[in-house]
């Protein structure tokens, strides 16, 4: 679609979002970690003087490190790369750096390579750099233990000169690990509010995060990624780092060991007073015994952390989880199915121990007994479940709405059908039950779950229908209806009436029409959801006389900013950073002009304009959009614009609005960034054309 009309929205932002699953973002960080790559290579450049001279490079992505061995004299170099990609693009690098036919590049995992099928004989090192912030998240356990049995020559010996023993690079990694309290993790976790939109939220049961080590179910993973020292709100550490493991690549019995070896526990001080949110872990790679890379949070390091949420049943979150000095944590380390899990299981407070997590659990033995008695909610969920001022504003802006239609109708009387003929989705109630004042009808489309629908039907004389459709998610939601003195009948779960989303705009009954329907446009990402104005411009249709759509217009803000850091994780930045190797213009064929999931309240960047209104989309009239208007910028001081961050400000009515961009939010933000940064002095206007994707044109 893109090579036919280029610059058709629709087909550039779906390239981006394949661009953007192609090639992981960190490849752009790794390669332009001029110190990582100097390190690796300064390494590899050792073993090969030092007699490794035929060299694997496993999961060679680019192809770098191989290239590094070539150039460092190894005789024969091979590397190999699942991802097909990947593979392809290392092809490209190789040849444009003169080594095509010097390096082997095999499109295999390096699980199934064998000797001599794919390699010809045994090498004398392996380099990779297969992990992940939780380390082994890439199964560099499992692919070092083949390696050592089938690719390598026998580890080094006395009785073996170098060049006939095998060494692996990184030689081996200590993994750190440390207690933190951390709003911004917490409410991605857990409930952590007791009333939303006038709701008592304790009927909701347990609610948990995908996030856990405990639970079998393979709907969870064992731990996330963070970045520790850019979340909004900061952490604050409640013990001192500790040592959670050491691990030698180049001892086979100890990594084939590992998955078998017994669960260890760590007691560890509580050095600061806090509520016990998550373990925050990072590592130490050690290339050889002279250099290491960290992952530390403290390090100026581009890597994330691995977080270990702590998932401790609601009813004793509270005094357990408040830690104090004097207090001890009793950690349990153990390396289940390749995984590192680190569970708080314990508090040790004089003298006594206080279960946070039933310890049998954290390992997985005890068969998960009978159906878990949480509800799952995604991390995106759980953060706009604990978002107040989001359901505050709904509430408010819903009960404004069925008052003023109130009071049409007492004026005008109820209102009489419209006569249209159309399939009648659920009948209206009939029977001896007194009718009552026809209810208002109000419809929640949001997409995941949401409390939006019950917050309407709470109201009074409203009927509204959920679009969630998970039957553990109703079933929170009629709990709390059932809690909270919402009548069964005013609320319905609508997705399980029709068979596809373009029916669920239909009329909710023979002749009525929707006093409101509430949409939901902006995605966790930053981005606007795609086709919202279509469903509006649909949903306006359906609506009765004074009845509204949420939210009614939504305003998109940006400003120009310096940002180095947006600069390294978009493009790789020239030949400098990549050891002097042409690697560049073939990796930033992957680049994306917008990224997302951005946290721009701890963006390091220089603001060099004020935030200014790029464009409004009016859900409640389509044609009164400014699609391609351009806006006018000043830049407030000068220097380079490399990027353009956005947010929205969203309109419920004239009153009431909320911001994608506040620290209660559970949105990210997004920006584009510049493709060549632009020079700007202060002074200087700066034009933004925007089409429906804001590109720049300056
Ligand atoms: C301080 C390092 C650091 C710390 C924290 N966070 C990130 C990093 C940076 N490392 C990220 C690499 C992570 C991806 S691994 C790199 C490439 O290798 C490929 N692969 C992976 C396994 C594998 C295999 N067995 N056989 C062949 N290919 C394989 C992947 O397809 C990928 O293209």
């Amino acid at each position: 679609a893109l090579k036919l009309k280029p610059d058709y929205p629709e087909a550039k932002e779906n390239f981006y979002r394949v661009a953007n699953w192609l090639v992981e973002r960190w490849h752009f960080l790794m390669l332009n970690d001029r110190r990582r790559n100097h390190k690796y290579q300064q390494a590899i450049q050792k073993a090969v003087e030092g007699g490794c001279n035929t060299v694997l490079d496993i999961g060679t992505g680019t192809g770098i490190l191989g290239m590094c061995a070539k150039k460092a004299g190894a005789a024969e170099v091979y590397a190999c790369e699942l991802s097909k990609t990947m593979y392809e693009l290392a092809c490209e690098v190789v040849t444009a750096n003169g080594m095509n036919g010097l390096i082997k590049i095999l499109h295999m995992k390096s699980l199934e390579m064998e000797v001599p099928k794919d390699i010809p004989k045994r090498v004398s090192l392996v380099v990779t750099e297969t992990v992940d912030a939780g380390l082994f998240g890439e199964g560099i356990i499992e692919s070092l233990i083949h390696a050592w049995n089938h690719l390598l020559l026998p580890p080094q010996d006395p009785s073996r000169p170098p060049s006939q023993a095998g060494r692996v690079i990184p030689a081996g990694a200590t993994v750190f690990g440390m207690a933190v309290q951390c709003l911004e993790i917490r409410r991605h976790h857990r409930l952590c509010v007791s009333e939303i939109g006038g709701l008592a939220t304790a009927a909701a049961g347990e609610l948990h995060s995908p996030v856990s080590c405990s639970s079998e179910d393979d709907s969870t993973e064992p731990y996330t990624t963070e970045r520790l020292s850019r979340l909004p709100g900061g952490y604050t550490p409640l013990t001192e780092p500790f040592n959670a493991l050491d691990i030698d690549f180049n001892n086979v019995q100890e990594l084939e060991g590992l998955c078998s070896r017994e669960v260890s526990r760590v007691r560890l001080p509580v050095t600061g007073e806090g509520l016990l949110d998550a373990l925050a872990v990072w590592f130490q790679l050690h290339l050889d015994q002279q250099s290491s890379l960290s992952t530390g949070p403290k390090e100026d390091t581009c890597w994330e952390q691995a977080i270990y949420p702590v998932q401790t049943p609601h009813s004793r979150i509270i005094y357990i989880r408040h830690v104090q000095p004097g207090d001890e944590l009793i950690v349990e380390i153990s390396c289940r199915d390749a995984y590192l899990r680190l569970c708080s299981v314990a508090v040790a407070r004089d003298g006594r121990e206080f279960q946070l997590c039933s310890a049998l659990a954290c390992l997985g033995t005890e068969q998960s007994s009978g159906p878990r008695d949480y509800t799952m909610l995604e991390c995106a969920e759980m953060a706009l479940l604990n978002n107040q001022p989001y359901h505050d504003s709904f509430r408010r802006a819903l009960a404004k709405l069925i008052t003023n239609l109130k009071d049409a109708r007492s004026v005008q009387g109820p209102s009489q059908g419209q006569g249209l003929e159309v399939m009648p989705l659920t009948d209206p109630p009939s029977g001896p039950m007194d009718p009552g004042p026809d209810p208002f009808y109000v419809l929640d489309v949001s997409e995941g779950f949401s409390v939006l629908s019950l917050m309407a039907a709470s109201q009074g004389q409203v009927k509204a229908y959920s679009s969630v459709e998970k039957t553990q998610h109703q079933a929170v939601l009629r709990r709390l209806a059932r809690a909270n003195g919402v009548p069964e009948e005013a609320l319905e779960f609508w997705l399980n009436q029709v068979e596809d989303e373009q029916a669920v705009l239909q009329r909710p009954s023979r002749e009525k029409l929707w006093s409101a329907i509430i949409l939901d446009c902006v995605e966790t990402c930053g981005l606007v959801r795609q086709k919202l104005m279509e469903k509006a411009t649909l949903a306006r249709c359906l609506l009765e006389d004074g009845g509204q759509i949420f939210p009614e217009r939504i305003v998109l803000y940006g400003m120009l900013v310096e940002s180095d850091t947006l600069l390294l994780e978009s493009a790789v930045q020239g030949q400098e950073p990549t050891l002097g190797f042409n690697i560049a213009p073939f990796i930033n064929q992957f680049t994306v002009p917008v990224h997302v999931f951005l946290d721009l309240s701890t963006l390091q960047c220089r603001h060099l304009s004020d935030s200014v209104e790029l464009f409004i989309l009016d859900l409640m009239n389509t044609n009164a959009n400014y699609t391609n208007r351009d806006v006018k910028v000043q830049a407030s001081a000068s220097g380079r614009v490399t990027a353009v961050p956005f947010w929205y400000q969203i309109h419920l009515n004239e009153e009431i609005s909320l911001s994608t961009f506040n620290q209660d939010s559970h949105w990210k933000q997004a920006a584009v960034v510049l493709h060549q940064p632009l020079a700007v002095r202060e002074g200087d206007w700066v034009r933004l054309a925007n089409g429906k994707s804001i590109t720049m044109t300056m």
